[in-house]
């Protein structure tokens, strides 16, 4: 939106970069902030999390828009029947939404959680809440009120299950556009074969950046085109040079800060 005072146009400023976000969010300098650079050797094999498979169960209707947030693509999903559970999860969440992080056109940056420094072109997040909440605007500021699958994204074949959802984009180019999601879609076919993990406690990677998230990094990626990368370019946002394609919307890895990262 942007201010008016008759003549004179003010548009609404543009979002400041991560680097300045303590200024306004003093918890990005907090205790436990995302994304993290994942460092394998690190990381800890938890007999508990494989005693305990990560279930995850979509129903293929769940999806009910995809709308363009002006940071991201966001398609909402309605809950029904979506829940996650086990492996690090002490409780039920449920699916609230998915979108994506990525780079320049053709770039290998993307991605917000790293592994021994290796970046992806994009990352995917499916945002989950903890059913022991009320809903999600009362679970987002909670240790334990969020459980965030990512799925890295590498350049590779087209992802036949990535489609009918890149194709929309084209029709959401501007902040606040919606397209209603006529068609059944299951989000799982977006989740590798292999479903491998490392978790770790963290935050939201944009503000207000609430130290509210069970973190759940697939360790495999799944395979996108191209071409599939470059429709996320479909969507625009604000620049400070006026309307641009949307890209860069990655928060860069933060401190560890002594946290444990385990892994299946
Ligand atoms: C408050 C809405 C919101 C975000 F804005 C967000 F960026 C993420 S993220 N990138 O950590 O997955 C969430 F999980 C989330 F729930
Ligand atoms: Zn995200």
């Amino acid at each position: 939106e942007s201010l008016s005072f008759g003549f004179l146009q003010v548009a609404s400023p543009v979002p400041q970069g991560p680097n300045k976000w303590h200024e306004q969010f003093p918890i990005a300098k907090g205790q436990r902030q995302s994304p993290i650079d994942i460092v394998t050797s690190n990381a800890k094999v938890d007999k508990a999390l494989s005693d305990n498979p990560l279930k995850v169960s979509y129903s293929n209707n769940c999806c009910q828009s995809v709308t363009n947030t002006g940071a991201s693509f966001q398609v909402v999903v309605d809950g029904a029947g979506t829940e996650i559970s086990g492996g690090p999860l002490d409780s039920t969440y449920k699916l609230v939404q998915f979108h994506a992080h990525w780079g320049p056109l053709g770039g290998d940056e993307g991605s917000e959680h790293t592994v021994d420094g290796v970046t992806y072109p994009a990352e995917l997040h499916l945002v989950h809440w903890n059913q022991k909440y009320k809903d999600v605007g009362e679970a987002v500021d909670k240790p334990d009120g969020l459980a965030v699958i990512g799925v890295f994204f590498s350049r590779g074949k087209e992802h036949a299950g990535f489609k009918p959802i890149s194709d929309l984009f084209a029709k959401v180019p501007r902040k606040a556009d919606k397209v209603d999601i006529s068609f059944n879609y299951d989000p799982a076919c977006l989740l590798p074969a292999r479903r491998d993990y490392w978790t770790y406690l963290g935050s939201l990677t944009t503000p207000p950046l609430f130290e509210s998230v069970t973190w759940i990094v697939m360790k495999d990626p799944v395979e996108v085109s191209a071409e599939q990368l470059a429709a996320l370019r479909n969507l625009l946002w604000e620049t400070p040079s006026g309307e641009g394609q949307m890209c860069n919307n990655y928060r860069p890895p933060q401190p560890l800060q002594g946290r444990l990262v385990r892994s299946t």
